[in-house]
C-alpha cells in the first residue's frame, strides 16, 4: 500500500517569556508515523499530552521546531495554506457551532469552491448538492441557515465542508466527543463510509477509548508529548505493554476484543 502522509520525527518547542526569563517548553518529542489511503490512525493521550499541537502541525497551523510533514512523497512547507487545505482537512469538536450565522449552507460550502477551484456557479451547486447527500443531508438544505439544523445536523455540514475539495486526509478533533452515542455510531458509519468511496485517510484524536477501538486501525500512544506505544488497535490493546497505555485502558474498561467495523 502507498504511503500517503509520512510525519517524520516532529518535535515542538514554545519558547516564552516570564519575568525577563526565557522559557521553553517542549510539547512534542520526535515523533513519527506514515499513514496510507482508507486508513485510519488514532492519536490518543491524556489532556496536555500535545495531540492539538500535532494536528496543528499537521494542517499548517503551527511550524515544527524541527521535522517534516510530507505529502505523497513532497514536503509541505509551513504557509502554503493551498496545498494543505485541499488535501488536509480537520473537524473539531465544535466545527457545527463555528459555522457562519449569517450565512445560508450553499454559500458556506461555496466559499473553499471558489478559493480553490475553477469550477463555475453551476457547477458549484451541483457540487454542493452531491455533497451535502453524501453527509445524509437533502439538497434543499443548501438554502437553510445554520440555526435551522440540529447538533448532529451540524456536524454534518461541518463534515461536507471538509470533504467538498476531496482531501486525501481528514484529521478528527475530539470531532465525535460531543455527539450523543446514538449520533455518534451514525456519524462513525458515516464516516467509515466516506472512507470507502472515497479512499480517504483519518486521524482520530481522542481520549475515548471505546470510539477508538471502533474506528480505527493503528494507534499512537501519546503521552507528555512522547510516542510511548504504537501498532494495530486491537494488537495495542489486547496486549499493552507500556503502563500508560494499561492505565488509560483500566480507567475506561473497555471490551477488547472488538475491533473496527466489528463492534
Ligand atoms: N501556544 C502555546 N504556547 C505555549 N504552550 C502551549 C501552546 N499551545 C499548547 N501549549 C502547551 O502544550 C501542551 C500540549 O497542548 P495540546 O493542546 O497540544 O494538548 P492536548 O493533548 O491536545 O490536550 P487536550 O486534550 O486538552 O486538547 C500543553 O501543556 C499546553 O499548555
Amino acid at each position: 500500500m502507498t504511503c500517503l502522509l509520512d510525519v517524520e520525527q516532529i518535535s515542538k518547542t514554545f519558547d516564552s517569556r516570564v519575568w525577563l526569563k526565557k522559557r521553553s517548553k517542549t510539547v512534542l518529542n520526535d515523533i513519527s508515523f506514515r499513514l496510507n489511503a482508507k486508513e485510519t490512525l488514532a492519536i490518543v493521550g491524556e489532556t496536555g499530552s500535545g495531540k492539538s499541537t500535532l494536528a496543528k502541525i499537521l494542517v499548517g497551523a503551527l511550524s515544527p521546531t524541527t521535522g517534516q510533514v510530507k505529502l505523497n512523497g513532497q514536503v509541505l512547507d509551513h504557509g502554503d495554506f493551498k496545498q494543505r487545505c485541499q488535501h488536509i482537512r480537520m473537524i473539531f469538536q465544535d466545527s457545527g457551532n463555528t459555522l457562519n450565522p449569517s450565512l445560508t449552507i450553499r454559500h458556506t460550502l461555496e466559499e473553499p469552491l471558489k478559493l480553490n477551484t475553477t469550477l463555475d456557479e453551476s457547477k458549484r451547486v451541483k457540487l454542493i448538492r452531491k455533497t451535502l447527500q453524501q453527509v445524509g443531508l437533502l439538497a434543499e438544505h443548501m438554502h437553510f441557515y445554520p440555526h435551522m439544523f440540529s447538533g448532529g445536523q451540524k456536524q454534518r455540514i461541518a463534515l461536507a465542508r471538509a470533504i467538498i475539495l476531496k482531501p486525501q486526509v481528514i484529521i478528527l478533533d475530539e470531532a465525535l466527543a460531543s455527539l450523543d452515542p446514538s449520533l455518534r455510531s451514525q456519524m462513525i458509519n458515516l464516516l467509515l463510509d466516506l472512507q470507502q468511496q472515497m479512499d480517504l485517510a483519518y486521524i482520530l484524536i481522542s481520549q475515548n477509548i471505546g470510539i477508538v477501538k471502533h474506528f480505527s486501525d493503528r494507534v499512537l500512544m501519546l503521552q507528555k508529548g512522547i510516542n510511548v506505544e504504537s501498532g494495530p488497535t486491537l494488537s495495542v490493546f489486547s496486549n499493552p505493554q507500556h503502563k500508560y497505555t494499561k492505565k488509560l485502558l483500566m480507567s475506561q474498561q473497555v471490551n477488547l476484543f472488538k475491533g473496527k467495523k466489528s463492534a
